[in-house]
């Protein structure tokens, strides 16, 4: 008997990410990213001989996964595929586990795409067309939203009448990915040791923070949807909905160039205007691009003194994703607003991106790379494993 392949893909809202797992090993990791402007594959792992397109057409994410599957089809990566897992950011209240994607199923999360326009159509495109194109292996959907599905109910609630509360306007949180790997990793580091009380921050293109009490999710910053909390790449997070107001009433904008300013227009692009990634601000002098990483810090620290404040106090500190797990001088500019709490970051730790932190007193601080693929593949396993597959 071979050993099962599964083939794991990421939709984030600039890349494409992608592994691909023989038996209990993986066999390559990469991803694609520019999608829609000068996209590229880029591998951090693969089989000897195995190497990446020279030219890809990627517009959109289900055009980067057709690419994907061609190049994986062609290089005969997907011969005895067993299954295709695939990272679905909404699950609204229904979804709190893996399923297995079924046209049923799909139809039902349709239904959540307005609450995730930049992931779930392009995710529940590519899932059609991998059904279409390889109709033998199983399709199994992993959801951000799953991790924080069982928060105490004053965190998921808004002020709001209780009408739409009990119809489903809640905050879900996303990231649970992530979120549920990285609880597993400080499992492994730290035990019992650190205390429950842990902060995650992950910044990536969307950035959010998660507060959790013994590796379950208590509280998150992202809500409804993803744009809420912290600033972004190109999203702003938290607004005063009086600014949605003015802009409609008063300014005559409407909805459509409304839902670009939040989610295509504003964050680090739209305050710096010169650029969403923080590569290029932290690497430039000019004041909007300063002032854009200023705000990005002062919104990360305040959000976080909430959290704190949820939890009753900090034991551990975690910085993942592109920018929590490569940009030192955020982490030290979050750490420094941070010593009132006792967070003590250590300089030459930091330059080498740890993975600990802290200088061995105070909350203990991590970077830890964030792998919601390894997270994909165990839960789409358990599922499997369930159902007898
Ligand atoms: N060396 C670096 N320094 C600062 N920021 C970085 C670095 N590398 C990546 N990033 C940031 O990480 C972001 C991508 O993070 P990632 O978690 O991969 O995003 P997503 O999954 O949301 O597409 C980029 O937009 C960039 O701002
Ligand atoms: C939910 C979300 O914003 O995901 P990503 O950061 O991968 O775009
Ligand atoms: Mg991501």
């Amino acid at each position: 008997m071979t050993a099962p392949r599964h083939l794991i893909l990421n939709g984030g809202s600039s890349t494409l990410k992608f592994a691909l797992y023989e038996g209990e090993a993986r066999r390559l990791r990469g991803l694609i990213e520019r999608i829609g402007a000068t996209p590229r594959l880029r591998l951090s792992q693969a089989p000897a001989g195995l190497s990446p397109p020279a030219a890809l057409a990627a517009p959109d994410t289900p055009a980067a996964a057709a690419a994907l599957l061609d190049w994986l089809a062609a290089s005969e990566e997907l011969t005895g595929l067993d299954a295709i897992v695939h990272r679905i950011v909404h699950g609204g209240r229904d979804f709190a586990a893996p399923v297995i994607l079924d046209e049923a199923t799909l139809a039902r999360l349709d239904a959540l795409s307005p609450l995730a326009p930049l992931h779930q159509p392009q995710a529940l495109a590519v899932v059609r067309a991998c059904r279409e194109r390889l109709p033998g292996p199983l399709q199994i959907g992993c959801f951000d939203t799953a991790f924080h599905h069982d928060q105490p109910r004053l965190h998921q609630l808004f002020a709001l009448p209780r009408a739409l509360s009990e119809e489903g306007i809640l905050r879900y949180g996303f990231h649970g990915l992530s979120y549920a790997y990285i609880a597993r990793r400080l499992a492994e580091l730290d035990g019992d040791k650190a205390g429950g009380r842990a902060i995650v921050a992950h910044l990536g293109q969307g950035a959010s923070l998660c507060a959790m009490h013994r590796g379950r999710s208590l509280a998150t910053t992202m809500g409804f949807t993803a744009l809420d909390g912290l600033m972004m790449g190109r999203r702003c997070g938290a607004l005063d909905p009086g600014v949605v107001l003015y802009l409609q009433q008063q300014r005559g904008w409407d909805i459509g160039r409304i839902e670009r300013l939040l989610y295509h227009d504003s964050g680090l692009l739209g305050v710096s205007g010169h650029s969403d990634d923080m590569r290029d601000l932290l690497s430039r002098q000019d004041a909007a691009c300063q002032e854009a990483v200023d705000l990005f810090v002062h919104r990360l620290v305040r959000e976080i003194g909430a959290l704190v404040a949820v939890l009753g106090g900090l034991d551990t500190l975690v910085f993942t994703a592109g920018i929590g797990e490569h940009a030192a001088p955020i982490r030290q500019r979050v750490c420094e607003a941070l010593a009132w709490l006792g967070v003590a970051l250590d300089p030459e730790r930091n330059a080498a991106h740890g993975p600990r932190l802290d200088r061995g007193h105070g909350p203990r601080l991590w970077v830890l790379a964030t792998d919601e693929e390894a997270e994909m593949r165990q839960e789409a396993m358990t599922l499997m494993r369930a159902t007898d597959r």
